[in-house]
């Protein structure tokens, strides 16, 4: 998934927000392309309204218009003005223009317009370069477009740019218990949600979620789903049925593969994972647990897919806890915390917003991190300085 990623592929601008550029890019033209008026009014020589007052206008012959999309309007000499738009061609001769705003109609000569103001030469022109020459790096590689890049690809005429692909990546949820959201349950049955969250992490850290399916603890049901997966994909993130029950159809089938590893971790939650192959595309299965499944994404998966797709990591934060808080021994624990403002030391308080269960999955949607407590820390006092990982 690393080397694909770092490939370049060409897409159309519309389709790039986010991507991350694969190669600088520099103007083919000048921006502005060519010289034009700032404001609607009038373009003049400036000799020709430099002593100009509202109790002595300039008196002006009009010789035309120009309008933004027309060519070249007629030229200006020492006496004459052209009323222009913004974004017009300023016409040869003018070197300035006089807002609309300093000019009124001459009561005596309806070709004429009197100007009330001086203006300096330049003012109110834009000029090829302002913005950018010819060549100049515009965005450099390495940038996670947004709007603003895109306007600037499309002013300087790019139809299309060199990003670094997306990883695609299919995710299959298992669990016979599992009920799509809306649907009516049966005893013992719940609405499903590792499958919906985990494709829109993946989507918002730079995947294309090719696939997003769902099996039941059933072998064939899950192999055919696994098929299904890997037929477009660089990775397939599974989740649940991997720890020690009965019914682990993901252990399962994917345990004994070559090069495969299940085993339990020292964080909490997020204790069993596992990663496998199938037809040659590498599977990386997280607890089912809604709560371990997020956090393992976050801790473990998220990093990877971020180098991946060239965008910079997420960077942790520091916070004080707002109260007391407990963690197991011998495990790293991510607790979910809402950040709240300064607590006067220069940082936010961060206030977990319940307890360790990995069955909590309400309570997560309060929080903004996962404040890290190391493995052999077994209590933290309210107050206590924490480094938290911004979800
Ligand atoms: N004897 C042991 N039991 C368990 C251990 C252990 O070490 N020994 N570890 C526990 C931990 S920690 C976790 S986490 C879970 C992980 O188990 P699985 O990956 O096998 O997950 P499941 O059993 O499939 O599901 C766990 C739980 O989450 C619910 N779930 C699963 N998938 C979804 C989904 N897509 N949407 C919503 N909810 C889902 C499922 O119904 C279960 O309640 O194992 C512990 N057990
Ligand atoms: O991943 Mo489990 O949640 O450690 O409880």
């Amino acid at each position: 998934m690393l080397a694909r990623a770092a490939q370049s592929t060409r897409l159309p601008l519309a389709a790039c927000p986010d991507s991350v550029l694969a190669r600088d890019l520099r103007a083919a033209v000048d921006l502005p392309l060519f010289v034009n008026s700032q404001m609607d009014g009038y373009a003049v020589r400036s000799a020709a309204v430099a002593e100009a007052s509202p109790d002595a206008p300039a008196r002006l012959r009009v010789v035309g218009a120009v309008h933004a999309g027309d060519g070249p309007g007629p030229g200006v000499d020492d006496d004459e003005a052209c009323k222009i738009m913004t974004g017009a061609p300023v016409p040869e001769g003018a070197d300035c223009v006089v807002p609309v705003e300093d000019t009124s109609p001459d009561p005596d000569d309806d070709s004429a317009v009197l100007v009330r103001a001086p203006r300096a030469r330049g003012e109110f022109v834009r000029s090829p370069g302002d913005d950018v020459r010819t060549g100049d790096v515009v965005i450099p590689a390495g940038v996670q477009l947004r709007a603003r890049h895109l306007a600037a690809a499309a002013s300087l005429g790019e139809s299309a740019l060199d990003v670094r692909p997306r990883p695609r990546v299919g995710v299959v949820a298992t669990g016979s218990e599992l009920v799509a959201p809306g649907r009516p349950l049966g005893p013992g049955q719940i609405w499903e949600s590792n499958s919906l969250t985990l494709t829109a992490a993946l989507k918002a850290c730079g995947c294309e979620v090719t696939a997003t399916l769902t099996s039941g603890d059933d072998r064939d049901e899950f192999t055919a789903a696994l098929d299904s997966a890997v037929s477009d994909a660089d990775l397939v993130v599974t989740v649940g049925a991997v720890s020690m029950g009965d019914a682990e159809v993901v252990r399962q089938v994917l345990e004994g593969r070559d090069g495969a590893r299940f085993a339990p971790i020292a964080m909490q939650p997020g204790g069993p994972q596992g990663m496998s192959t199938w037809r040659d595309t590498p599977v990386v299965c997280l607890p089912g647990n809604p709560v371990s499944a997020l956090v393992s994404f976050v801790v473990l998966l998220r990093p990877v897919i971020l180098e991946a797709v060239g965008r910079s990591p997420v960077q942790p934060v520091r916070a004080r806890l707002s109260r007391d808080v407990t963690s197991p021994a011998g495990k790293v624990q991510f607790l979910r915390a809402a950040l709240g403002p300064d607590s006067g030391a220069g940082i936010p308080v961060a206030e977990p917003v319940s307890g360790p269960g990995s069955h909590l999955v309400a309570s997560m949607a309060r929080a903004d991190v996962l404040v890290e407590i190391p493995a052999d820390v077994t209590s933290l006092a309210a107050g206590t300085e924490v480094e938290a990982i911004p979800l």
